[in-house]
């Protein structure tokens, strides 16, 4: 009989270790990672009830979220980020788990570390106390992002009781355009399906669109799936995922690795696979896409306006106005040409370096507009120093843009970048939520690393095609 399971099913099967009176299952968790922000609690349960890490070698730590990206020095200036830090580093000394510190080469923000050294490969379950754990599922993974108590569990049981999710095929098929990017093709599904289109859901990314994108490209679609709802997202394995993990220093080496390769291979969807719901998208729909609301839903393609409050369905209404107030913006208000104070490229859904690549090569030349503050951060310390090998720092500095430290910055202001007022910032992150990039009354426009740096010099925000040299050609 042939298997139409889709990966998910085929992955979360191999994963059951029993199924629970709750009717949940219990899932064996391959990889933990963690970071300083929600560990200290859950170390803290473990010692409250006297238990150790059951398999420390499969948990990872790294510091992100609070590291200040420009004075890096110890005691932090901030205190409780000073003591998120001390915390981390004495319970992965005390529990015996790799931690990647300030001083490691290999730090950075956990879903830029995890592919990035070859922990996350296809087929696994991976959890971590963070919604953007999604990201790992651009390996044909099943990664979850979990709560502090759920951290706690898979510290002391390596397991998690879980239900499993429905799976919806999300097929996006054609070729996109110039200037068109893997976080317009995120921005668009949220869209479309809303951002709690995908409740209940895994999302598999599918379509030719994905078949062709590269392995960090993936992974900016699958970091956006929680944006969506979505509980997970991922993109079946192919020769592009084997290709990425070739090598990496946490992947199996030699022979192991071709008998991974072909495992990782075998777990991928079949063309007679089951889902419980399909939707199909066009690539040629999709144009650069910049949210204007206050949910990563509420965007337009560039070239269009805002639309007026009653073209959306009446629960969405209050939920539309509020966002316009809050954000100052007009019904039918084009999004071109809005004044911009702050650009920020970075985070885990665009700190990567081919992110700063495409922000680079838009930048190259040009200055940033006097009244913009603009600043580049490299999502890991590998990132950076890839970045400068290449020279990028240079034409980001010549540009007027600030180079900074690996970290996530500005995506949630937990440390010193932060917003200040009502400030508007256009920002490559993926959350545009009230208040998220520090400042209460902040304001936050989402878009693709290229147009952030085409806005940082344009000083509002302006259509990438028509500023800089098509790519992809
Ligand atoms: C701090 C952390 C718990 C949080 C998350 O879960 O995602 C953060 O990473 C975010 O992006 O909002
Ligand atoms: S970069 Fe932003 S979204 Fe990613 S883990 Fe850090 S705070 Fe969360």
């Amino acid at each position: 009989m042939s298997d139409t399971r889709n990966l998910f099913n085929r992955v979360w099967d191999n994963h059951v270790v029993r199924e629970l009176a709750s009717g949940q299952s219990q899932i064996f968790i391959g990889q933990h990672l963690i970071h300083e922000v929600t560990s200290p609690q859950a170390f803290q349960m473990l010692r409250d009830r006297g238990l150790k890490v059951m398999y420390p070698e499969r948990t990872l730590a790294t510091v992100d979220h609070i590291i200040p990206t420009e004075i890096q020095s110890r005691p932090f200036a901030d205190g409780l980020a000073e003591e998120m830090m001390t915390a981390i580093e004495k319970n992965c000394d005390e529990f015996g788990i790799t931690l990647l510190d300030l001083n490691d080469d290999r730090q950075g923000v956990v879903h830029i570390v995890g592919p990035e050294l070859g922990v996350t490969q296809p087929g696994m379950t991976i959890a971590c106390g963070d919604s953007h754990t999604s990201t790992h599922g651009a390996f044909g993974s099943i990664a979850m992002g979990i709560g502090t108590s759920q951290v706690a569990a898979v510290l002391a049981s390596q397991t998690l009781p879980m239900s499993r999710p429905k799976v919806r095929r999300v097929e996006v098929n054609g070729e996109l355009g110039p200037g068109v990017y893997a976080k317009d093709v995120a921005l668009y599904i949220i869209r479309k399906l809303g951002v709690q289109g995908g409740v209940g859901y895994a999302y598999e990314f599918a379509g030719t669109v994905f078949d062709t994108m590269t392995m960090e490209e993936r992974m900016t679609v699958c970091n956006m799936s929680i944006e969506g709802g979505a509980r997970c997202g991922y993109i079946n394995p192919d020769q592009t995922t084997v290709d990425y993990i070739r090598g990496r220093p946490f992947a199996p080496q030699g022979a192991a690795f071709e008998k991974a390769a072909e495992y990782w291979l075998s777990l991928a969807s079949g063309p007679d696979a089951q889902y419980d719901d399909v939707v199909v998208y066009d690539a040629a729909d999709i144009e650069p896409t910049v949210t204007w609301g206050i949910n990563p839903g509420q965007s337009v393609g560039v070239s269009e306006e805002i639309g007026s409050v009653d073209s959306f369905s009446e629960q969405e209404q209050a939920g539309i106005r509020e966002a316009l107030t809050f954000m100052e913006l007009e019904e039918h208000q084009p999004i071109k040409g809005l004044k911009i104070d702050v650009a920020f490229v970075g985070s885990c859904t665009n700190g990567r370096i081919s992110d700063l690549r495409e922000a680079a090569r838009v930048a190259e030349g040009h200055k940033v507009a006097d009244h913009v503050r603009a600043l580049i951060v490299p999502g890991s310390q590998q990132v950076r120093k890839q970045a400068e090998e290449e020279g990028l720092d240079k034409i980001f500095e010549e540009a007027g843009f600030q180079w900074r430290a690996a970290g996530c910055s500005m995506c949630l202001a937990m440390n010193p970048d932060k917003l200040s007022g009502r400030e508007l910032c256009a920002s490559s992150s993926n959350r545009n939520f009230k208040g998220r990039q520090g400042s209460p009354t902040g304001r936050t426009l989402l878009m693709s690393p290229a147009m952030v740096a085409a806005a940082a010099i344009a000083g509002e925000v302006v259509d990438v095609r028509e500023v800089a040299a098509p790519v992809g050609v």
